[in-house]
């Protein structure tokens, strides 16, 4: 029974929200004041009320303040006002209501339908430089609207601007618009905003992506359309086979330009915009979140003198979201598999989790470990990479782990939660992955993982102007608190007619078990949430039945080969062999590393025996440690056992301990 499920799923994450851990910073937004939303009273109310959320979210993003900022000299008196864009009442008081805007009514119509009542500030800034004839290069933070931002001026100019009269019309008409992005996936998801706000003024567009066949799109071209969509390489492939016919172009969009350099499309992109013969008939567009030297270069060379520059980053310190709280976790490769579900535990809010791996081999490996997750990479066929992602879309499994290939403006509504397996080596992609959630001013979280050595962490902070909370792996505390609401709210929901039935196995486990009546029902929380034991993690690796310890000798300390020695001193070469993640602290007085929670005794116990040589003490608050980049992990013995991420022996996710993924745990279902 779908809906059924559906609702309880909506429950679900209703109460999860309850329970996410604080976010104090990003709170504010909350408790305002909704304005009241035009409902449609058809049969869809289960839709409806989907969309009405989405509206009052929606609405929360127009009501931040943007400094905006424009590098075109015709631009920059406005610039160093401060721009108010958000009230309270969106129709009567927001200048950037649509009604503001040279919105056609039918259009306006639709944005109204989607939730859409006013312009961000990336749209409101641009909207009458685009619909006016001027080439643009535009750039805002991930999920500001980017989309919209060329979308709704194309189609207004089309049907009501300068570009009406040019436009051609009719069977086999050869398209006015041409749009190019680096991915099939980002090609579909913009497509599908030209086809759902085209079709309100009678523009029909079509999307052009390999991995799909030529023959429907090629009749989609014989056809006409206003507007083709797609990636580089198959464009030019429709070029070189003439399905295309440029000449009657009015616009050319490069959209994400930045990755389409990384991707290597910098030939095609050139080809495709050198098809232009005139290039002062046709109005160029480029947006993105970053804007890397090539893109710089492009815009040279593709747009006209006279461009216009609307850079809403600019030279803000804060490249990435800004309604996204960035948080980073020590944690090895070995702990990550039995790591991450706890994580989505405390961080997700019950929404939808996005796991990036640098590696196509690691992604299949890892969401071959977390059970009900799907793996999206460029080597799973394009046929299986749509099905996977509509069902991400659309709920039907809550955890993606991906590649980059995801990493780009992909916007899907519920991302909660982004977890990064390492950082990123580059920043744009780290601003670009952490984008996935935050967007449209909604708030969301970044987890990033890294190795205890946080050189790469620190990198990421400095040139994406974030400031990382600097934290260690959710603790059985943490994660008890955040299972134990669900549980107790599952409890709740149990029907009262079922009661009766228990009552006298309730009474007597009461009287015979001699415990208190709040002792027994923390196990039955506990038992209910699929909890039967709960592991202790170390601060420095994140890995289960292990402990940190802190290792001081009254001297400084140069290197680990250094500490490596004291231990041999003390302790048999194979204890120390296994030791995990040996860092020294940034003062070099000493040194932390993780030992088995099964070694422990044995340490503490050499460290006594060492005659004040050295002192071993188990770490309660991580201290500073050096920042160096992490050294071969061969050297130090590292063990990660099983694979890569730890999974070798059985996790929760794969049905292996507390029962996640399985039967009988209270969170089965979401995966
Ligand atoms: N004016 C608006 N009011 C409400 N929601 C909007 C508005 N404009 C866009 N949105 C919604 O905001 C979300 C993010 O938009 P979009 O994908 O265009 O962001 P973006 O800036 O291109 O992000 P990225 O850099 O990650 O690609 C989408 O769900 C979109 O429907």
């Amino acid at each position: 029974m779908p809906s059924l499920m559906l609702s309880d799923k909506k429950e679900e994450k209703k109460m999860k929200k309850k329970i996410a851990l604080d976010t104090p910073e990003l709170d504010s937004k909350k408790g305002k004041k909704e304005p009241k939303l035009k409902l449609s009273d058809s049969d869809e109310e289960e839709s409806e009320k989907k969309k009405s959320k989405k509206k009052d979210k929606k609405r929360k993003a127009s009501e931040e303040e943007e400094e905006v900022k424009s590098d075109s000299s015709s631009e920059k008196k406005k610039s160093s006002k401060k721009v108010k864009l958000g009230v309270e009442d969106v129709e009567v008081d927001n200048p950037n209501a649509i009604s503001k805007f040279r919105i056609s009514a039918p259009l306006r119509e639709k944005l109204k339908a989607n939730g859409i009542e006013a312009l961000f500030p990336i749209q409101a800034t641009t909207f009458d430089m685009v619909l006016d004839g001027a080439d643009l290069v535009g750039r805002a933070r991930t999920g500001q609207g980017k989309t919209l931002a060329f979308v709704l001026p194309i189609l207004e100019s089309l049907v009501n601007g300068p570009a009406k009269n040019k436009r051609k019309m009719g069977y086999a008409r050869a398209p006015s618009v041409l749009v190019l992005l680096p991915t099939r996936e980002l090609a579909k998801q913009v497509a599908a905003d030209f086809d759902a706000y085209g079709a309100s003024l009678g523009l029909s567009s079509c999307c052009l992506y390999g991995g799909d066949s030529y023959v429907g799109q090629e009749n989609k071209l014989r056809r006409g359309v206003d507007i083709v969509v797609g990636t580089p390489g198959r464009i030019k492939d429709h070029i070189e086979r003439q399905n295309i016919d440029l000449s009657h172009l009015q616009f050319r969009v490069l959209d994400e330009a930045d990755e389409m350099l990384r991707m290597g499309f910098v030939e095609d992109v050139e080809l495709i915009l050198g098809k232009v013969e005139d290039a002062t008939k046709v109005q160029t567009l480029l947006f993105s979140a970053t804007l890397p030297s090539w893109v710089k270069n492009i815009s040279n060379r593709f747009l006209k003198r006279d461009q216009k520059t609307i850079d809403l980053v600019g030279n803000d310190k804060m490249k990435a979201s800004n309604s996204v709280r960035h948080i980073a976790i020590p944690c090895n490769k070995a702990a990550m598999a039995r790591l991450i579900p706890d994580i989505i535990s405390c961080y997700s809010s019950g929404g939808q989790t996005i796991i990036f791996a640098e590696k196509k081999h690691e992604v299949s490996e890892l969401s071959g470990l977390l059970a009900g997750s799907r793996a999206l990479h460029g080597e799973i066929p394009q046929a299986q990479r749509e099905v996977t992602l509509a069902g991400f879309r659309n709920g039907k499994f809550s955890t993606l782990v991906a590649t980059n290939v995801a990493a780009r403006g992909l916007d899907i509504n519920d991302v909660q939660l982004i977890i990064q397996c390492e950082p990123p080596r580059e920043v744009e992609a780290y601003i670009h992955r952490s984008g996935r959630t935050g967007r449209a001013g909604n708030t969301g979280v970044a987890v990033t993982l890294y190795e205890s050595r946080k050189s790469s962490v620190s990198r990421i902070e400095k040139e994406a102007g974030i400031k990382f909370e600097y934290i260690s792996a959710p603790q059985p505390d943490d994660i008890a608190r955040a299972v134990g609401m669900e549980a107790a709210e599952n409890i709740k929901k149990v029907c009262d007619s079922v009661v009766p039935a228990f009552l006298g196995a309730a009474k007597e486990l009461l009287e015979s078990s001699g415990l208190s009546a709040e002792v027994l029902l923390a196990k039955a929380l506990a038992k209910t949430a699929g909890f039967t034991e709960i592991k202790k993690r170390s601060l420095l690796t994140s890995m289960e039945n292990h402990v940190t310890l802190h290792l001081e000798a009254g001297k400084p300390m140069y290197s680990p080969s250094f500490v490596y020695g004291l231990l041999r001193r003390v302790l048999p070469d194979d204890k120390v062999e296994q030791i995990e993640g040996l860092s020294l602290t940034a003062d070099k007085t000493g040194a932390v590393f993780d030992v088995k929670q099964s070694d422990l005794d044995l340490f503490l116990a050499a460290g006594q025996k060492s005659a004040g040589s050295m002192s071993l003490e188990v770490v309660k608050e991580m201290p500073k440690l050096q920042e160096r980049e992490p050294l071969p992990q061969k050297r130090y013995g590292r063990n990660a056992g099983g694979n890569r991420f730890g999974g070798g022996g059985g996790n929760r996710f794969g049905g292996g301990g507390r029962g996640r993924g399985g039967g009988g745990g209270g969170r089965g279902q979401r995966y």
